[in-house]
């Protein structure tokens, strides 16, 4: 069973999303946002190291193995932790339009156990774009990238300035983010929209 809610329904006068010209090209890496990130950073030793890859269009995919420390019941992952798989890709694919997004809703169908050791084949695109909102849909396959459907989400993503994380963020690491360049450079850049 799935379905999704008049949330995450593109209204009428939605808009199809525009790959930015700076996007990287198909196939290329996007690297972390953030090397602290428990989806997509190097420097968590039980986050999810999600490699998102830019696709044709305004589409990624990804790659998640779940390990041991990623368990919920035995030998099987957790639920959250494959949401926030699909959460992690899905918010990686606003790198394409250069935007700014923040996870406003994403729902989630769990459609068959994903076992310890299993590589997750994510595949993500977004479908529309209204005002600030960002509506885009995901799919996580096993058993490689043409395997069955092990989850699924659509979700919102919400439009925000850099400003929202530095308004809300702790302080010590939004000094420490601040002091880095790079961390900086990329995050002012996209905030320069066409
Ligand atoms: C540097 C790159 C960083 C990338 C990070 C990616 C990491 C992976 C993604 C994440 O996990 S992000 C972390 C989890 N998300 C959050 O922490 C967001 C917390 N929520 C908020 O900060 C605010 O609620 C939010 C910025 C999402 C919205 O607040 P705003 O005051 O900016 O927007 P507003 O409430 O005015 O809503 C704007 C529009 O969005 C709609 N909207 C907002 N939240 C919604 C929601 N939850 N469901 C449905 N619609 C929603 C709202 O109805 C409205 O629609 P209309 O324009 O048609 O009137």
């Amino acid at each position: 069973m799935s379905g999704t809610s008049a949330a995450l329904t593109p209204p009428a006068d939605a808009v199809a999303p525009v790959r930015h010209p700076d996007a990287p090209p198909p196939g290329e890496l996007l690297g972390a946002h953030y090397e602290h990130c428990f989806g997509c950073g190097g420097g968590q030793p039980h986050g999810l190291h999600l490699q998102a890859r830019a696709g044709e269009g305004v589409s990624v995919t990804a790659e998640f193995t779940v390990k041991p420390a990623h368990q919920g019941a035995p030998g099987l992952a957790h639920g959250g932790v494959l949401a926030t798989a699909l959460d992690e890709t899905l918010g990686s694919l606003n790198w394409l339009l250069r935007t700014i997004a923040v996870t406003g809703r994403l729902e989630t169908d769990f459609v068959r156990p994903v076992p310890v050791d299993t590589v997750l084949h994510l595949d993500a695109r977004i479908t529309a774009v209204h005002g600030r909102k960002i509506y885009s849909t995901a799919t996580g396959r096993i058993g490689g990238p043409e395997g069955p459907v092990a989850v699924r989400a659509d979700a919102l993503f919400i439009e925000v300035k850099v400003d929202h994380f530095i308004e809300n963020g702790r302080p010590a690491e939004i000094q420490a983010a601040m002091a880095d360049p790079d961390q900086v450079k990329r995050a002012r850049a996209f905030e320069v929209n066409p």
